[in-house]
């Protein structure tokens, strides 16, 4: 039972007894109670402050109406008395004026002698005061039993009010207990919070500051990663300086003058007996890496036919089945020279319908040193650019030598004539990419002079020359501004010809005359640059690549082999003419003082030079991978009438 069930279950009395006592409070009461119902019809105050208070409130209202009680009771007690007063002052003046027997006894006394009256108004006033003094008794009783009334319930409310008390003091004390607890624990609250409040404070300064570190940090490793790449840099640039320095020494070591062989494969469906037997691949006798050939020769001696076994050694031999890939691959590094600043010369050489155009300008499926040097220098061009180290142009000039004359195929041929011009003054067109220079170039191939003889359905009937003239600018370091240029000459020589088998006459023999010519005094500049004699540039050919051929320079002669046993002694001369820049090759090193090809490094270099950039295919970034070639005229010159564009894709011609 709560504190205020347990009030009014006390409480329940104590009102019964007002209700007898006092009805000057029958009004006041219930209108209190009314209050008290109010209250307690009132939802319970939250928390134990307010259920103390509240009991508080009941505790009051129990003194209160008991007090109420105590002044009804007086109030009673006076009204009683105010009676009694008012009783004694009437029966005083009733029995002078409403007695008639007094009256009467006091008229008949009046009438009677003196002592008769007197003892009728002693007997009136005696009656009268007996009366009186009942009433007095009876309200005397009355306000004793009153007083006694209200004295016992004055004090069962006093016993009620102590029970209360009592009941009230353990619940308040239990209360109390409660709130000091709750204050007790309010206070810890309020000290954790205190305490999370100033360890967040500290947590959000420790947050600012460390945020404040890491945005130093992170300006410093800004600043540290940003020295750490141009340290990198610099070191790239400093390896890629020592890597050059690496490849130019050996490729200074492979020598200037470099020889290897290539045998056109046997088309399908000829002869064995048709085909020259060159044996199964060996090495050559320089080093492991060099390639030999070997041919089984038949000549007129003085009793008949002699066989004999010819061995041609080379530093390097593509047999029937390598593609141009494989050529190119061998080559690249000459290019890389030429974009490096070196002056470089690379022909194909060879006897008609050996394989020298096939192998210089190729085919779609199989595209040939052209277009793949092309693809390697855009490619590397691409590379350099986009790291920012250096910045390549490259410009194209295509000329043919025709009979000792310089034909400049960038220039469109007027009424079938095509610009003869002098080697100085050949336009120069700038490329700025390998779709521009292979659509140049084929442009250009189409004006090429190209005839029909026995020995090829579109025998060269002139010398083809590519020249590429390479610009290479740093962009950093100690060497940012310097600007060097190399030079790579692509020729496709004409094909030397026995002018009788070629079944020649007329422009014909002049052509095959002319080419055999312009080839011999070719093997005469190789092998006084091997020599070290003087070197004879006494034709238009050797002339124009004059520049890339000469001490100092780096060529590559591709001697082409003809599968066939009708070629034979052509073969024959050819490889002999081969041997002969070879032995140049090994003249030129021993002068240098290189003892023998042996000292050269294997054919796989050292891997600081191997890490080159390599060539790179060109069919995934151009749109066409091989030059097309001049449709054949019967005779003479292809009278081709196409004008070139002064500006093709992006390239631009200037003198
Ligand atoms: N490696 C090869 N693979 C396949 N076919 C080849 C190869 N070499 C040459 N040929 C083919 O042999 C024929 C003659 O080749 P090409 O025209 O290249 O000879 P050439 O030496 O340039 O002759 P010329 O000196 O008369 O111009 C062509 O039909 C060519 O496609």
């Amino acid at each position: 039972m709560d504190l205020r069930t347990q009030y009014k279950a006390q409480a329940q009395p104590k009102k019964a007894m007002e209700g007898n006592i006092s009805t000057a409070n029958e009004k006041h009461v219930p209108q209190q109670q009314q209050q008290q119902n109010q209250r307690n019809a009132s939802p319970p105050p939250n928390g134990n402050s307010q259920k103390v208070e509240s009991k508080l409130d009941h505790v009051s209202q129990a003194l209160q109406n008991l007090m109420d009680v105590v002044k009804a009771t007086s109030g009673k007690v006076d009204n009683i008395q105010t009676l009694v007063g008012s009783l004694e002052a009437s029966s005083s003046s009733s029995s002078r004026q409403q007695n008639p027997a007094a009256v009467a006894a006091a008229t008949a006394d009046s009438a009677q002698p003196r002592t008769a009256t007197s003892a009728a108004e002693d007997a009136a006033k005696k009656y009268i005061e007996e009366r009186l003094q009942e009433k007095i008794a009876e309200l005397e009783a009355e306000v004793r039993a009153q007083q006694a009334a209200a004295a016992e319930t004055k004090k069962k409310q006093e016993t009620a009010v102590r029970d209360v008390q009592a009941g009230l003091g353990s619940e308040v004390d239990q209360l109390k207990g409660q709130v000091e607890q709750e204050r007790a624990r309010a206070d810890a609250m309020a000290a954790e919070r205190a305490e999370a409040l100033k360890r967040r404070d500290q947590a959000v300064a420790r947050l600012e500051h460390a945020d404040l570190r890491w945005e130093t940090q992170f300006e410093e490793s800004q600043a540290a990663r940003d020295s750490i790449e141009a340290l990198l840099k610099e070191t790239i640039d400093r390896e890629q300086e020592r890597r050059r320095q690496l490849f130019e020494q050996v490729q200074d070591l492979k020598g200037s003058i470099r020889v290897m062989c290539r045998i056109r494969p046997a088309p399908a469906g000829v002869e064995p007996e048709q085909l020259v037997d060159f044996g199964p691949p060996e090495r050559g006798q320089f080093t492991e890496e060099w390639g030999r050939l070997n041919l089984q020769a038949t000549r007129k001696g003085a009793t008949g036919l002699v066989t004999e076994t010819k061995t041609f050694d080379f530093e390097r031999v593509f047999g029937q089945g390598d593609a141009n890939g494989a050529v190119f691959e061998e080559i690249a590094d000459l290019v890389q020279s030429s974009m490096e600043g070196k002056k470089v010369c690379l022909f194909a050489y060879g006897q008609t319908g050996s394989g020298k155009t096939h192998t210089m300008l190729g085919s779609d499926a199989d595209p040939g040193i052209v277009p793949q040097t092309i693809g390697m220098m855009f490619g590397v061009a691409g590379d350099a650019a986009a790291s920012g180290s250096h910045l390549y142009s490259v410009a194209l000039s295509v000329v043919e030598i025709y009979q000792d004359s310089v034909h400049d195929l960038l220039v469109e041929p007027v009424d079938g004539k095509k610009a003869r011009v002098r080697l100085s003054e050949a336009a120069w067109a700038e490329v700025e990419s390998a779709d521009a220079a292979l659509e140049l170039l084929g442009q250009a191939a189409q004006h090429r002079t190209v005839a029909s003889t026995n020995a090829n359905d579109q025998s060269s009937r002139s010398h083809l020359i590519l020249a590429f003239r390479i610009t290479k600018e740093h962009l950093r370091g100690q060497r940012a501004g310097q600007r060097t240029t190399g030079t790579l000459n692509l020729v496709d020589l004409a094909g030397s010809e026995r002018t009788a088998a070629a079944g020649a006459t007329g422009t014909q023999m002049r052509e095959g005359v002319s080419i055999n010519s312009d080839l011999m005094n070719l093997n005469l500049v190789i092998t006084a640059l091997g020599n070290g004699t003087r070197v004879p540039y006494d034709s238009a050919l050797t002339k124009a690549l004059k520049d890339s051929l000469s001490r100092g320079s780096r060529t590559l002669m591709l001697v082409m082999v003809s599968p066939f046993k009708k070629d034979q002694s052509q073969t024959v001369q050819t490889l002999d003419k081969g041997a002969e820049a070879t032995r140049a090759k090994l003249a030129s090193l021993n002068r240098r003082g290189s003892s023998t090809p042996a000292a050269t490094p294997a054919r796989k270099p050292a891997a600081a030079v191997s890490a080159l950039p390599k060539p790179k295919p060109i069919a995934g970034n151009s749109a066409r991978t091989s030059i097309p070639r001049p449709a054949s005229s019967s005779s003479k010159a292809s009278t081709t009438t196409r004008r070139l564009s002064a500006s093709s894709g992006s390239s631009r011609i200037t003198r």
